[in-house]
């Protein structure tokens, strides 16, 4: 392993330090929170989103109300600028052509381009893809990190350093930013990739420079794999997730950090950075690393994965914290706006099947279904409330890329890549029109204590 020298704190420092903490913070009792009506996660009674803005860039939607404010499930639907994603999946099989460009478009620009457009556009993010003269190696290989949202964040951090209008929040330069970022960071997470391997994983790194006239899934392909080759069907299936991943409306957690730090007036870096450690996080993007953790683990631990009994009672001691990683979570599962079903995995699930019996991932592939089919019945036999639980995004795209070869330290970097245009479109669309700080309150529960000078001090 590969750490500098940072000065450790003794372990018994540490424990006073935490004793102190513990001893001076009372617990914060969310019913205390409920009855003074604070929106807990932002969220209403009912679990749906506080209304926090509005926006032009896309539409999730999860439920109906009736007449008297009831929810009422029904099956999802993500919209990108008034399109639905169906559409696009379906556009791209019917067709068998790549669409991650022409949804980057969408999303920032508000319409599809047309034939010309969408041409140029390919080949400005082409064009883009190659990193500064000297970024690699100063802010890429010299600082290697064994997880790479952390790297990307750094990564996405540090080009302020290599732009002379960093600081510039006028629409050409925020387009400009967003669209070298869109296209530069596939090649900072293959860098990143490279130099973790040698250094953590002690084997040998490549790095391959882009080859003309490639999608960005091509792109991907091509500079991650040693010898640069795989198939159409490939690069269309990861194509597929890129597209899908791009946008999710304003309220995600990593969307409305971009949002939040946008609002307070900061650069394009400071505020893609910050969303990509919000994604990080195993409840957001980072859950679909987490799955195929859980996965491994159950089929390790359940002796008939085909036995639905066996399987439902699993799921159940994960929930109860007697199984898994101790947070009662089955990843994967479960959101914020979904009820039914979450479009993406249902997208990612059919396109999922073929591969998994073709390359001979069914038990993979099936126990994901099982998942799928026995969570929401052992959710609601556990948590008695009314929140359903459906399969999100995150279920089905990491066996993707196990599928296609992939290491499972690109997982939630891809879903990264993924997003940048749509924290891009979401900030240009803050930037331009929102025009407030976003500057939510706290209210103070603590008891006041009187200034003790530190000579009186016991
Ligand atoms: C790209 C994406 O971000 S998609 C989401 C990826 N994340 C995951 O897959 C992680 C697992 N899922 C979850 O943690 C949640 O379902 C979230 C964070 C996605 C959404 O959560 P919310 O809809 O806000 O539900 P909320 O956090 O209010 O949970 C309500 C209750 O259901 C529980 N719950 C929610 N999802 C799950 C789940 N997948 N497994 C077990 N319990 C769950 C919560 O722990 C909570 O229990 P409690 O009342 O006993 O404390
Ligand atoms: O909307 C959410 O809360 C999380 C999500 O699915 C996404 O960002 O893709």
């Amino acid at each position: 392993m590969y750490y500098p020298d940072v000065p450790a704190l003794e372990p018994d420092e540490l424990e006073l330090l935490c004793h102190e903490y513990l001893e001076h913070n009372a617990h914060l009792d969310p019913k205390l929170a409920d009855q003074m009506g604070v929106k807990r996660g932002l969220r209403n009674l009912d679990g749906t989103g506080v209304l926090a803005g509005i926006t032009n860039v896309s539409s999730v939607i999860g439920y109906d109300r009736t007449p008297d404010g009831t929810i009422v499930p029904i099956p999802g639907r993500l919209v990108y600028r008034g399109i639905d994603i169906d559409t696009l999946a379906a556009e791209a099989d019917n067709h068998d052509r790549f669409l991650f460009e022409e949804v980057v478009w969408l999303l920032l620009f508000g319409s599809l381009p047309n034939k010309e457009q969408h041409a140029k556009f390919c080949k400005l993010l082409e064009h883009h893809r190659e990193l500064p003269r000297g970024f690699a190696d100063d802010m890429i290989l010299n600082s290697p990190s064994p997880n790479l949202m952390n790297k990307m964040a750094r990564s996405v951090l540090a080009m302020y350093s290599y732009d002379e209008h960093a600081e510039d929040s006028s629409l050409p330069n925020i387009l400009r930013q967003s669209i070298n970022l869109i296209a530069e960071l596939p090649t900072m997470m293959v860098n990143a990739y490279q130099i973790k391997r040698r250094v953590y994983d002690r084997s040998s790194m490549y790095f391959h420079l882009p080859t003309e006239g490639q999608s960005t899934a091509e792109h991907i392909l091509s500079t991650y794999r040693a010898d640069q080759k795989f198939t159409h069907e490939e690069a269309r299936l990861l194509d597929l997730c890129l597209m899908v991943h791009a946008d999710h409306g304003g309220g995600n957690c990593s969307t409305f950090t971009c949002r939040v730090l946008s609002s307070s007036g900061t650069d394009t870096y400071a505020a893609i950075s910050a969303a990509i450690g919000a994604l990080k996080g195993p409840k957001h993007g980072g859950a679909n690393l987490k799955v195929m953790h859980q996965l491994d683990y159950i089929l390790e631990n359940v002796e008939n994965p085909a036995d639905d009994g066996e399987v439902r009672e699993f799921l159940r001691k994960i929930i109860r914290k007697e199984a898994g990683d101790g947070s009662g979570l089955i990843y994967g599962m479960g959101h914020a706006v979904y009820t039914v079903s979450d479009p993406r995995a249902q997208i990612l699930k059919n396109h999922a099947r073929r591969m998994a019996y073709a390359k001979g991932y069914d038990e993979e592939f099936e126990m994901l279904c099982s998942i799928e089919r026995l969570a929401p019945q052992v959710f609601a036999e556990e948590k008695h409330g009314p929140k359903k639980v459906c399969a999100n995004v995150d279920l089905f795209s990491g066996l993707i890329y196990r599928m296609l070869g992939i290491s499972e330290d690109l997982y939630t970097p891809l879903f990264a890549i993924a997003r940048v245009p749509g924290w891009c479109a979401h900030r240009v669309e803050e930037v331009e029109f929102a025009n407030r700080i976003i500057r939510p309150a706290y209210k103070y529960v603590g008891k006041p204590q009187p200034y003790i000078t530190l000579a009186e001090r016991a």
